[in-house]
């Protein structure tokens, strides 16, 4: 019988600890990356607010499917070129504007302050 080393004989303490470090500093970027996506959401929300005071003012509609169809496809092309699922970035899209167009609506049905529409 020869001295074959087995699996576990060949994974060191030394090993575990590299991981183990690996996965901290991936883990930091992740917090990173988290914390960027919070920062952009949250500037991306900024503008489609004053989207929906905008188009409450001027009464248009709250939804654009033509403009949200426009977006699907480029995110998709994005998504393509930089590896990531285009399924999930569509996904990912869908959410957000879905979340935008319900506080577009409810930006509409607020009462207006300056008594414009009333009788
Ligand atoms: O561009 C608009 O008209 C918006 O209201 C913004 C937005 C978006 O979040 O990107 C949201 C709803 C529309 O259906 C299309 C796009």
């Amino acid at each position: 019988m020869t001295d074959q080393p087995t699996p576990a004989a060949e994974h060191t303490l030394g090993d575990d600890e590299r991981a183990l470090a690996k996965l901290r500093a991936l883990r930091g970027s992740i917090d990173n990356l988290d914390a960027a996506l919070v920062h952009l959401l949250a500037e991306r929300f900024k503008c489609t607010q004053e989207v929906g005071e905008l188009k409450a003012t001027h009464h248009l509609p709250p939804a654009d499917p033509a403009r949200e169809a426009d977006q699907i496809a480029r995110l998709r092309r994005l998504a393509v070129d930089a590896r990531l699922d285009p399924a999930f970035a569509e996904k990912f899209l869908n959410f957000i504007i879905e979340e935008v167009v319900r506080h577009h609506r409810a930006i509409a049905a607020r009462p207006r302050q300056d008594g414009a529409g009333a009788e």
